[in-house]
């Protein structure tokens, strides 16, 4: 036992300066110079008073001699505090605060160290056992039905369906099959499942990295997202299913996605009761889709913030990924691209992974010369430097900007038409000023021209080359400090819709 004790200071009084011993009364500590200012203050009710003899101590008002048990940790403490602070020359204290202070900007400085340790080391642990507590993470495939396959990615195949009910009986859940989900009413709450190809190179890969963008963002940007439901292995061949098979669950978020209101030819007007909960009244059509198209991307670009903010660049940002729900909110999905670049997860060096119709000129989040990532955590304290070089998010802004230009300009939302622009766009250098003055498409530019051409200033802040430092693009923040976004009535709509909602 006794040595668990820390060593004996021989005298207090040998560690203490003369003023704190010669006191004839107790002198609180806080008051003693030596210390620091935040120290003190730190101090505060916490400790000690000194008694008359240095060999006797008052902590909180309880007395402690040397026959105390506690007493040599507190001698102990004081004079290793005094030897490290009270030493310390004021130049040199001025030294340490700007070391915290330069620290603390480094850590808190996008995409966060410090926030990012604290996800890595707490929240994702405090999340799995959360959610294996409340059984979230023991999906099971008789947990689902599947339904109507939606679509087929490069390393998975989605379909709707729904949870089966826990009151279903066997028999009703064998004849659930081949039904329509939406009109069964017995499932109520609807899911997408995305099924991680079996037997294909590099799905399963793809597929636990989207589960694990899914959780991460699910931490960091909740409402931009997609809710995660969690993933299972199928237990059994049949159907769908192969044995062994991973699948992703997700909530069912709404019926379509930017694209598909995108092809309807009354776009934008078929999204502004889903965004506005009205029309719009007294505005010419012209206005109106501006409103419309600016509320969207809005909510495209406070999505990326949040994902930036926290070091996710998503890589594949186009209209098929945003799913319109049906309160209006723009949701972002298909993280399987991804890249997290606080920690290097799901980065490899050479590999694009983007569709070429949003893709920036320059092909990938990071110049191809930047080598592996190292170990996560020396990754993750090297990212605020590679973040600054390199500014990684501005290849999401320029799909955004891409998105833009393709609401705003009908003759652009075909596939022939994306693709025609995007090669006059390569022929003049990615300048879209030049590209207006040599199209030969005529596209009707009138929305981005409103309000003196702010929509148009914006575009062209997002489309353009890498400039000085690989910068030249507006980030997500800047962008939505443009003023196409300050005093956008597009808010004050939405906040009215919000007010009629809820009356
Ligand atoms: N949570 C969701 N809620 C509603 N619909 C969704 C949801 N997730 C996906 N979808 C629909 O499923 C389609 C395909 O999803 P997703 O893009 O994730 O799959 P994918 O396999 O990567 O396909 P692709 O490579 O073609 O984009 C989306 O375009 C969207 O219409």
């Amino acid at each position: 036992m006794a040595s668990l004790l820390p060593p004996r200071v021989p005298s207090l009084r040998n560690n203490l300066p003369v003023s704190w011993i010669s006191s004839s009364k107790p002198t609180p500590l806080n008051q003693f110079s030596p210390f620091p200012e935040p120290l003190r203050r730190s101090r505060g009710r916490c400790c000690a008073l000194i008694g008359d003899s240095p060999e006797e101590l008052l902590v909180n008002g309880l007395h402690l001699d040397e026959s105390n048990p506690l007493f040599p940790y507190l001698q102990y403490g004081l004079a290793q505090l005094q030897r490290v602070v009270g030493g310390l020359p004021e130049i040199d204290r001025w030294e340490v605060l700007v070391f915290a202070g330069l620290s603390w900007i480094y850590l808190t400085a996008r995409p966060g160290v410090l926030i990012g340790a604290v996800d890595a080391y707490i929240l994702a642990p405090l999340q799995l056992g959360l959610d294996s507590l409340l059984g979230r993470r023991n999906l099971k495939m008789s947990d689902f039905v599947v339904g109507e396959r939606l679509g087929e990615g490069s390393f998975g195949i989605v379909y709707s369906g729904a949870i089966v009910p826990k009151n279903l009986s066997v028999e009703d859940r064998l004849e659930k099959r081949g039904r329509r989900l939406e009109m069964d009413k017995r499932f109520k709450e609807k899911v997408i499942l995305k099924k991680v190809k079996v037997g294909t190179v590099g799905a399963e890969e793809c597929g636990d990295f989207e589960e694990w963008f899914n959780y991460r963002v699910s931490r960091a940007a909740p409402e931009s997202c997609a809710k995660f439901l969690g993933s299972f292995i199928a237990d059994k061949t049949s159907s769908q299913f192969t044995k062994g098979g991973k699948w992703l669950v997700w909530k069912y978020e709404g019926d379509s996605s930017l694209a598909d209101y995108m092809n309807g030819r009354n776009f934008p007007f078929n999204l502004e009761s889903i965004m506005f909960g009205r029309i719009l009244q007294g505005l010419d059509s012209i206005k109106r889709s501006a409103l419309i198209i600016k509320q969207i991307m809005r909510q495209i670009i406070t999505s990326l913030r949040r994902i930036h903010a926290t070091g996710i660049v998503h890589r594949d940002i186009k209209p098929a990924n945003l799913v319109v729900t049906r309160k209006g909110q723009i949701k972002l999905i298909d993280f399987g691209a991804a890249t997290d670049l606080r920690i290097g997860k799901n980065y490899v060096p050479d590999r694009g992974l983007l569709d070429p119709d949003y893709c920036p000129p320059e092909l990938y989040v990071l110049p191809e010369e930047t080598p592996q990532p190292p170990p996560e955590p020396i990754a993750a304290i090297l990212s605020p430097i590679l973040w600054q070089l390199n500014s990684p998010d501005l290849f999401d802004m320029y799909s955004a900007g891409i998105v833009l230009m393709q609401m705003a300009i009908p003759t652009l939302r075909s596939s022939a038409g994306l693709k025609n622009f995007n090669s006059e766009l390569k022929a003049v250098g990615y300048d879209l000023n030049k590209w207006r003055e040599y199209t030969r498409s005529r596209p009707d530019l009138r929305i981005l021209d409103l309000d003196s051409g702010r929509g148009w200033d914006l575009a062209t802040k997002l489309i353009s080359e890498r400039g000085f430092l690989r910068r030249g693009r507006l980030s997500a923040a800047a962008a939505l400090r443009h003023p196409y976004f300050l005093l956008g009535g597009d808010q004050a709509a939405a906040v009215l819709s919000k007010l009629n909602l809820t009356n």
